[in-house]
């Protein structure tokens, strides 16, 4: 056996040698070319593929894509192809890009068992991610967290953070006037501090906190690191061995110095749930309930099939997924109130007079709120955050308008062109919150937009609780707030970020407090919050 070891040890240290950088390009290419040529051969036998752009040689789309901004190239190879789904591949991978929502719709919703899957995302594998529902493949691991993570953000279950989410947004409008040159920490600080006490039972106590700082890295890391599995390592695995001087890998170059980031999000807070002292909030997050699930069956001696980096994985999914997406959402809600004043006073009005500007809206008063929730809603439609949505994968061959969608073919959702389709949205590039109202009360009757949480069985478990999150926010900021241009007449300076989530970077804008009694009401319910000593119950 050592011998055999030994012998295969020694025949791949020679392979290894003969592996110089020449030798290694001239084996990819024979083996891309070898895999085209089996590729056209099969071809012959089956539907078409879909319509697209055409490829290099070997290459593929690699270089036809764009990084930047790719949904609007891809929104406009779908008019000049006269098709809503398009078909790209380089080394072998093949991706799909449905740009309507009626192709989007009837795969993954209707047809949602062939497209649970995802690729492998080899890039964030990069990251050093443990354990995270968001890129798990469909397979039992996927069941088990989705089994866990889905029922407690259940519409019907989001009530029970209410009370965290109102103490936040009350904390986050203050601090926007306190301080208003650091607006966007407080937003941060909001979005953090909300998801940390679900998952983890930390408070966030001051804008200074080390969460809020640790949530920014890893939001930095995940925010320009790429449209999900569109690297070249995502695309061709191998390369990832590759060394990061070459001046192709930019990306793994990125993913190696981002990995910290992950890597401290995801222990650092699980530490310091597990070493602070036990309080009644601290017990029932989510780390807490699932090491006690854990602990009891070890006990026992039964199995455990969430494990300890099972747990931590999906902890940290929590606070990941559910901060920088909220934090993001709220400055694009902030910069469309600044931007449409008669849009904010209609919406601030809507409030002021719900409250009769005596109290401060609550969670009851939502519902009594439709201009707020048009906000939101003509947010979303303009601007979703992942444009091209998470992508799905497909588990069997199937066919679509008589193309062919072949095995494993990696599905993304051009959510930001089906958001704009003029066919549905009249205007589709402004900021029209009305556009949604009936015709007998002014609006122009158009739908709701669709997919910014994705679609079919890989849905955000999480927009319940970003919903929640941004109205409350959103109507405690609208009764105590006026948004304004900057009060120095300089400039927005408004500069956007389109490499993986379409984001805008931290902008000028002026806050001030709507009335004298609104910013004593605010005060006073920040106090009492002190009082209570950031009890949720
Ligand atoms: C405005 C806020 C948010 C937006 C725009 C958003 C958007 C998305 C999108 C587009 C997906 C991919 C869905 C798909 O593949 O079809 C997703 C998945 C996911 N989101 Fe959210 N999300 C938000 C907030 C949250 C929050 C607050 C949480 C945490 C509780 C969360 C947790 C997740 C998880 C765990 C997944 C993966 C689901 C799966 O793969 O099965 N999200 N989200």
């Amino acid at each position: 056996m050592a011998l055999l070891l030994s012998f295969t040890g020694d025949f791949a240290c020679q392979l290894l040698d003969c592996l110089t950088i020449p030798n290694t390009i001239l084996l990819l290419i024979l083996g891309i070319s070898t895999y085209q040529t089996l590729q056209l051969l099969r071809a012959r036998t089956r539907p078409p593929l879909p319509p697209g752009p055409p490829g290099e040689f070997l290459l593929g789309h690699y270089r036809i894509v764009p990084e930047d901004a790719a949904f609007k190239k891809y929104a406009e190879w779908a008019k000049e192809y006269d098709s809503d789904i398009l078909f790209f591949e380089t080394f072998g991978t093949k991706w799909i890009v449905l740009n309507s929502l009626e192709s989007a719709t009837e795969l993954l919703e209707k047809r949602g068992s062939n497209y649970a899957d995802r690729p492998r995302f080899v890039m964030f594998e990069e990251m050093g991610w443990s354990p995270t529902l968001t890129w798990l493949r469909w397979g039992p691991k996927y069941h088990l967290h989705r089994k866990i993570l889905q029922p407690p953000f259940s519409k019907s279950k989001v009530g029970q953070y209410q009370a965290s989410q109102l103490r936040e947004a009350l904390i986050c409008c203050k601090s926007m006037l306190d301080d208003p040159e650091n607006w966007v920490t407080a937003v941060r600080r909001f979005a953090v501090a909300i998801v940390l006490k679900i998952s983890y039972g930390l408070d966030v106590d001051s804008q200074d906190s080390q969460w809020i700082k640790l949530a920014e890295e890893s939001a930095e890391a995940i925010g320009k690191s790429g449209a999900p599995a569109s690297s070249i390592m995502d695309r061709f695995p191998l390369t990832r061995y590759l060394p990061t001087w070459l001046p192709f890998m930019e990306r793994l170059r990125y993913a190696r110095t981002w990995r910290h980031a992950i890597e401290d999000i995801t222990r650092l807070p699980f530490e310091a749930a597990m070493t602070s002292p036990p309080t009644s909030s601290t017990t029932q997050s989510f780390v807490h309930n699932r090491m006690a699930i854990h602990n009891s069956n070890l006990e026992q001696s039964l199995p455990n099939d969430f494990t300890i980096e099972d747990i931590k994985g999906a902890a940290a999914t929590i606070v990941i997924a559910g901060n920088d997406t909220t934090s993001a959402t709220l400055m694009l809600l902030i910069l469309y109130l600044l931007r449409n004043p008669h849009s904010q006073s209609l919406a601030h009005s809507e409030v002021s007079s719900l409250t009769s500007s005596l109290r401060l809206p609550t969670f009851p008063d939502l519902p009594s709120l439709p201009h707020t929730s048009l906000l939101l809603q003509e947010t979303y439609r303009l601007n979703p955050l992942s444009p091209l949505g998470i992508p799905h994968a497909s588990l069997s061959p199937d066919t679509y308008h008589g193309y062919a969608i072949p095995k494993g073919t990696i599905i993304y959702q051009n959510v930001w062109a089906m958001n704009r389709n003029p066919a549905v949205y009249s205007d589709p590039d402004h900021f029209l919150p009305e556009r949604y109202l009936p015709l007998d009360q002014g609006g122009r009757g158009e739908p709701l937009p669709q997919g910014n949480f994705g679609f079919g069985r890989r849905v955000c478990i999480g927009r319940h609780l970003a919903e929640n999150s941004l109205l409350i926010v959103l109507a405690v900021m609208l009764a105590t707030i006026e948004i304004k241009e900057p009060e120095d007449g300089g400039q927005v300076g408004e500069e956007w970020s389109f490499r993986g989530q379409a984001i805008v970077l931290p902008f000028r804008a002026s806050f001030k407090a709507r009335s004298e009694r609104m910013r004593e009401l605010l005060d006073e319910a920040v106090r009492r919050l002190d009082e209570d000593g950031g009890s949720d119950e």
